[in-house]
């Protein structure tokens, strides 16, 4: 039976976390991503001019999957696609000895620009992984039979090193009781309803919760539209600003703590998380770390919220289930 724990280490401004993984003979950092269920990094087969400054992966030591190819499209509409190679991959000791591996022959400016990462490992449900003809099955699915327990555990922080568990739950991680909400896999992630929110202006929404998907891939916290303005209404200085495409703050306001009740349970994120970055190096206007989730089609708790909890992603039961503790 299997356990393993990494390290998950913050970028800056916590706009993603990597993690450490051993594929074949080389060690990259991976961008863990709950939003997403395909494992894919820089190649020697990259064009250079994309994966210069990226550590790569050499698929000589894969077996190539014949006439496999995948193409997937993120939701900030970063975009990757490639060929498939199957290889051992280890993750803080946990070891899938056959996982389908896509390594890209094209990326999107994102992804080029942001050298400390050298690809992402899904952790979303194997339905959506974007192999063609036939997809393959996330690093957690590969190894879920071999784990002690089929869950794995996100415990992310604010401009700290925070850790991925594989296989167990860490109660050293979190305080209180850890409650659990059920999750609809239809889209294919781990989407669970949030049944209220409140904190910030007069009048974030309290009491209307709405659909949302627990995503280590999103840096911010997407909310309903109504509820994002009352949120703000409450900040001095906040405003939507159209052409930087969301709210904006004074990166010198502390703005309220942030409520979500999730399970009949409050959770509360510091307002100092959603004072979240400058607009670029040096502006004293911040970017919000709550913004709209308009034309998604649901809420997405990425970073700012999950950095504020330890969640349990559990499918070791009849059906799949997330958990919430504080931190
Ligand atoms: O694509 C999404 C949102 C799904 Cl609705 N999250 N995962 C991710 N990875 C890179 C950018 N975003």
């Amino acid at each position: 039976c299997q356990t393993g724990e990494v390290a998950a280490d913050p970028q800056l401004y916590d706009q993603s976390y990597l993690s450490p993984v051993t594929i074949g003979n080389s060690e990259l950092m991976l961008d863990f991503d709950t939003g997403s269920a395909d494992l894919w990094c820089f190649s020697t087969e990259s064009p250079a001019v994309q994966s210069a400054g990226h550590g790569l992966y050499n698929p000589s030591t894969g077996t190539e999957l014949d006439g496999a190819f995948w193409d997937i499209t993120y939701g900030d509409q970063s975009a990757a696609s490639g060929n498939v190679f199957a290889d051992k991959v280890v993750v803080g000791g946990v070891t899938a000895t056959k996982q389908a591996i896509e390594a890209a022959t094209s990326v999107s400016y994102e992804f080029t620009e942001d050298v400390a990462s050298d690809g992402l490992l899904g952790l979303a449900f194997s339905s959506i992984n974007t192999i063609l003809p036939q997809p393959q099955t996330t690093f957690f699915d590969t190894v879920r039979n071999t784990l002690a327990k089929a869950v794995f555990t996100v415990d992310l922080k604010k401009g700290a090193a925070g850790s991925y568990t594989f296989g167990y739950i860490d109660s050293s991680k979190y305080s209180g009781a850890i409650t659990y909400v059920p999750v609809n896999t239809a889209n294919g992630f781990w989407q669970f309803t949030a049944d209220g929110y409140s904190g910030g202006g007069n009048n974030a929404s309290t009491g209307r919760g709405g659909v949302a998907i627990a995503d280590t891939g999103t840096s911010l916290l997407y909310l309903p539209a109504s509820v994002a303005k009352g949120y703000y209404s409450g900040v001095q200085g906040a405003s939507f600003d159209f052409r930087q495409g969301g709210y904006t703050l004074p990166c010198s306001a502390t703005p309220p703590d942030f409520n979500v009740a999730i399970g009949g349970k409050t959770f509360t994120v510091p307002g100092s998380y959603i004072n979240y970055a400058p607009l670029r190096a040096g502006s004293s206007t911040c970017f919000g770390g709550i913004q709209a989730d308009s034309g998604i089609g649901f809420s997405i708790f990425g970073d700012v919220f999950l950095k504020a909890v330890y969640a349990i992603f559990d499918d070791s039961g009849s059906s799949p289930k997330l958990g919430f503790a504080a931190q």
